[in-house]
């Protein structure tokens, strides 16, 4: 059976190489069966200005894409998974969630500086509280300045650009991003997660499809080998505990899952940091997959919301979760 399908995606430089590495793999997994046709679709992200927390958050990114799915303008439908609303969509279903990039976040710096040698009152850009709360929790000294923008324009506000010299000392990036654009050469450090942790589902992809797809129509089939379930379980965990919190990806919230080599222990580390910095909670639980390790994954992410709740954390980062 040959099948035809439409990859839809936005026009930034990011959600296109995104999008070519999951057209370039479901076409060498489709062995033959799948030809596959990159669309564009415009999304309402693209056309605003301003500060990402007052258009309420990444979502707007991935509400046109799923408006062309539910329309049939696409059939497959490629995003960063941070950037993906917790709660499910109507109609849609996670096809498949590649394997994960680095989920580390990464300073990109004038000179190659590092985070401890910027001096007292650099200028760092970023437009995520979570960034901002964990630069200020390292750097009481710096100045956090909230900028928005694709990665190009991002980083020419430190290197500069056809508009104008740099005029900040740093910004911060995820390191997943810049690898896919082939741009590490301007990270200058890599942060752990101990100073900072990184967003839930950073660095992994989301392939959507409408959902009730035929298990064996090839488009199913290599989906079903393009899934990671290491990333899969790992970042399912992640985003249950931002679901649980009632916080979104603008949250100052990070989390990182990881599968063990035995395949059913399931490690969840998050941090929820109050906006200023000033304080953070850091708390860690693994689980035991059992015959569900879907359910089980989310449960404990889950789990791990209500002990961060048990610890103050709606207070903390003024969330919308109650215990
Ligand atoms: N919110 C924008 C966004 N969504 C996904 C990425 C990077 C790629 C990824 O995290 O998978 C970025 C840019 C950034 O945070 O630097």
């Amino acid at each position: 059976m040959l099948q035809h399908v439409r990859v839809g995606t936005r026009a930034s430089a990011l959600a296109l190489t995104q999008t070519g590495h999951v057209v370039d793999a479901l076409a060498a997994l489709g062995d033959g069966d799948l030809t596959l046709e990159t669309v564009h679709v415009r999304t309402e992200g693209d056309r605003l200005t301003g500060s990402l927390q007052s258009l309420g958050g990444t979502g707007v990114f991935v509400a046109a894409l799923r408006d062309a799915l539910l329309d049939g303008r696409c059939d497959v439908a490629v995003h960063s998974l941070k950037d993906l609303p917790t709660g499910d969509a109507d109609g849609l279903t996670l096809g498949a969630v590649p394997p994960r990039e680095d989920p580390a976040d990464a300073l990109c710096a004038r000179d190659g500086l590092t985070l401890g040698l910027l001096p007292p009152g650099a200028l760092v850009g970023t437009g995520s509280p979570r960034r901002a709360a964990q630069l200020r929790a390292a750097r009481p000294d710096l100045v956090v300045v909230d900028i928005r923008g694709n990665v190009d324009t991002r980083l020419g506000r430190v290197a500069g650009s056809a508009s104008g010299p740099g005029d900040l000392d740093a910004v911060v990036l995820a390191r997943a991003g810049l690898a896919r654009l082939g741009r590490l050469d301007a990270v200058t450090e890599a942060f752990g997660p101990d100073v900072m942790a990184p967003a839930p589902g950073q660095g992994a992809l989301a392939v959507e499809v409408r959902a009730g797809l035929e298990p064996d129509e090839p488009l199913a089939q290599a989906l079903r080998l393009l899934d990671h379930r290491p990333t899969r379980l790992a970042v399912l965990a992640e985003r249950a505990l931002l679901g649980r919190l009632e916080a979104g990806c603008a949250a100052p919230i990070g989390a990182t899952g990881r599968l063990a080599h035995d395949g059913r222990t399931l490690f969840l580390d998050a941090v929820v940091v109050r906006p200023d910095g000033g304080a953070s909670l850091r708390r860690g639980l693994t689980a035991t997959l059992g015959g569900d390790s879907t359910t089980d994954a989310r449960a404990l992410g889950t789990r791990l919301a209500e002990t961060l709740l048990d610890a103050g954390a709606a207070d903390l980062a003024a969330l919308g979760a109650v215990r």
